[in-house]
Parts: C-alpha cells; sequence; structure tokens
C-alpha cells in the first residue's frame, strides 16, 4: 500500500484565529476547548475565521468471526438488522443526522449475510465478515486492503457532497473485541487495561474476552506493520473507517473520532500516516475500557463525558451543536476594542 502523504494544517490561520480568540470580550481562555476547536478548524480551513461545516455522517458495518467464541452480550445477527435499521431511519445515529441536517451513508463492508438492496446502503462488501480472530488471522492483507479503499471510497463521496467534518461511525457485532486487541497493541498496553463490557457482557464473559484478545495478540509477529496488525486481530469497518480517516485528511478535511472503535481505527490509520492526528479531533469519551488511554496515544482530549458506549457515530454527531457554537461564538463575539470594553492589564 502507498504510502499516505497528508497536508499539515495551516499554522498561520491556527495563529491568527488564536490571536482573534484573545481579542474576544471574554477572559483568555475562559470559552476552553471551544476556542482550541474554533482554532484548529482555521487551521483546517486555512482562514482566521472558518465557516461552519457541513457534517456528512458513514456508518461501516461488519461481522466478526469471534463473536463464535461468547465475546457480545448480543447475536451477531443484529449487524444485519441494524443496517436494514438504518436503511428505515430509525437507529440513534438516524435520529441525531436527521436532527442536525447531515448526510448520513452505511457502507456494508462485509456483513455475514447478504442484504436486500436498501435506501442509503452502500454496498461495498469484502468478505461475508471476519474470521475468528481467537484462532487465526482476522483477515488476509487483501481484504484489509479492499476495506481500506471502501472507507477512502466513501471519504471521496462525503467530501464530494460538500461536507466539511466527516464523520466515521460502526456497527459490528463483537467489534470491541478486535477494536481492544488493536488498541493494547497500539498503545502497548495489557488486555486488563483495555477490554471493556461492550454492549454489556458479564463477568464471565469478559474474562473470556481477555483472554481471546491476549491470545490473538500472542501472534502478532515482532515489528508487524499497521496493516498486518489489522489483518490479525482488526475488522472490515475498522480497516474501512482507518482507509475513511486517511482519505479524509488527504483532502483537507477533518474527522470527528467517534468512541471506543473509532479510536482503534484512528490509531492504525496514524500508524500508517503519521500526522494524520493533527486532522482529527474526538467527540467525548466511552465509557468504555481503555479508551481514555487511546485517546492520550492519539494526543486527543475528548470534548465531553456523558457516559456514552454506543457506537454508531453518536458522540461524534452530538458534538456537532458543540462545533457549531465554537465556531459562532469565534466569528460573532465582540473584540475588546468593537465593544469598549476594557481588555485586562
Ligand atoms: C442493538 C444494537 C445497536 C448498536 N449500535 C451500536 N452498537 C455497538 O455495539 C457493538 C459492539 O459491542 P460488542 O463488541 O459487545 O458486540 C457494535 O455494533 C457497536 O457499534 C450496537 C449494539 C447493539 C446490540
Ligand atoms: O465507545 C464505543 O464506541 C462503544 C462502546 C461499547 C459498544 N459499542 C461501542
Amino acid at each position: 500500500m502507498p504510502e499516505t502523504k497528508l497536508p499539515t494544517p495551516d499554522a498561520a490561520a491556527y495563529a491568527a484565529a488564536r490571536a482573534h480568540q484573545n481579542q474576544l470580550t471574554k477572559p483568555t481562555g475562559s470559552l476552553g476547548m471551544l476556542e482550541d476547536v474554533a482554532c484548529r478548524f482555521a487551521g483546517w480551513q486555512g482562514r482566521a475565521v472558518p465557516r461552519p461545516p457541513k457534517a456528512a455522517i458513514t456508518v461501516f458495518a461488519a461481522d466478526h468471526g469471534v463473536t463464535a467464541e461468547g465475546v457480545s452480550a448480543y447475536p451477531s445477527a443484529v449487524t444485519a438488522e441494524m443496517v436494514k435499521n438504518f436503511a428505515a431511519g430509525g437507529a440513534a445515529i438516524c435520529v441525531l443526522a436527521r436532527q442536525h441536517g447531515a448526510r448520513l451513508e452505511v457502507v456494508d463492508v462485509g456483513v455475514a449475510s447478504p442484504l436486500p438492496a436498501l435506501s442509503g446502503v452502500v454496498s461495498a462488501r469484502v468478505a461475508p465478515g471476519t474470521r475468528n480472530l481467537a484462532r487465526t488471522a482476522a483477515m488476509t492483507e487483501a481484504e484489509v486492503d479492499a476495506a481500506l479503499e471502501a472507507g477512502r471510497a466513501a471519504a471521496r463521496r462525503a467530501v464530494d457532497a460538500g461536507a466539511g467534518v466527516l464523520v466515521a461511525g460502526e456497527m459490528g457485532i463483537g467489534n470491541t473485541t478486535p477494536s481492544a486487541a488493536l488498541i493494547c497493541h497500539f498503545c502497548a498496553l495489557p488486555p486488563e487495561a483495555v477490554v471493556g463490557r461492550g454492549t454489556g457482557v458479564d463477568d464471565a464473559a469478559l474474562l473470556l474476552k481477555t483472554r481471546v484478545v491476549t491470545q490473538a495478540l500472542a501472534r502478532l509477529p515482532a515489528g508487524a506493520d499497521a496493516r498486518a496488525v489489522l489483518a490479525e486481530v482488526g475488522g472490515l469497518e475498522i480497516a474501512a473507517m482507518a482507509g475513511f480517516y486517511l482519505e479524509g485528511a488527504r483532502l483537507g478535511m477533518p474527522s470527528v473520532v467517534d468512541g471506543f472503535i473509532a479510536a482503534a481505527a484512528a490509531l492504525a490509520a496514524c500508524a500508517m500516516a503519521p500526522g494524520l492526528e493533527h486532522w482529527l479531533l474526538a467527540s467525548h469519551r466511552s465509557q468504555e475500557t481503555g479508551h481514555q488511554a487511546a485517546l492520550a496515544r492519539l494526543g486527543l482530549a475528548p470534548m465531553v463525558d456523558l457516559g456514552l458506549r454506543l457506537g454508531e457515530g453518536s458522540g461524534a454527531a452530538l458534538v456537532l451543536p458543540l462545533i457549531a457554537s465554537a465556531l459562532q461564538l469565534h466569528a460573532g463575539m465582540a473584540t475588546f476594542a468593537s465593544a469598549g470594553v476594557t481588555d485586562k492589564a
């Protein structure tokens, strides 16, 4: 796979935005992370006063052979059923996309059972789910490449549709298991520090899930590159999300990273293209064990902590109004000079 060459955000526009923030009628720094968000959008758009972006949400769906081990509280069949629910507009992410007027596309990267043609669902099937990573490599590297490309193509469609900020979500019963393995690998953490309850498994399944991750990681050869790591312990939708982030950044478009699975995909993508993290914003702190460590490794601070553990891109969608407020405050507030307010001494 050719190395992705990424642009760098515009440092001059970022600095101009920071200077502008310091002129606004508020104590310096008092809008906290909203100030950083506005300045980072300035860097991404190359203008001191960035325009409010339209958001596009892409949900990648795929199944996981590892569900045969009993690592999820829900059966694999839910993945396909939820894709139908996405098409019918009934999932959490559908409600949030409608609320925010965001484009929503669902991409089938490898749901186990073939789906009928569904409105809003793009078929980019690589395989009928991954193989069971408890016992064997989840994917071949060719499958990883195909999934990465499915994600890249989806990012191009979102940008072509006029998006100024991208959101990747996922649906894949069992996917917190490969995500935990990826986070362990890229953060050099033991499974006990990363594996969580996902959809809500009991203590016995949590132990089993931890053992599965330990066994899968033991197969990784020393010095395996990100593609090989994804093939061994990853997932089709996770690889697609990585491709989506990479292509977004290549096109100069930032992505809001959702929860645990998104963080795992972002870590893999950053390993493929250092500097990608400069194009990412973290929406929230997930309840899932190990998410905080993954964000720390990415150098990202979550905007909110709402006790979420859903996925689908829901956390990222929930912060879109905060991003809009950050940019409106940046553009709309008076300066000390314009309002005749005395600045600090
Ligand atoms: C009805 C339903 C809707 C969901 N939407 C997202 N997830 C989330 O839960 C799954 C990961 O958790 P685990 O690894 O424990 O299976 C993923 O599909 C994720 O998107 C859902 C899960 C369910 C059951
Ligand atoms: O944080 C997430 O993305 C998450 C956590 C649990 C289950 N599904 C998703």
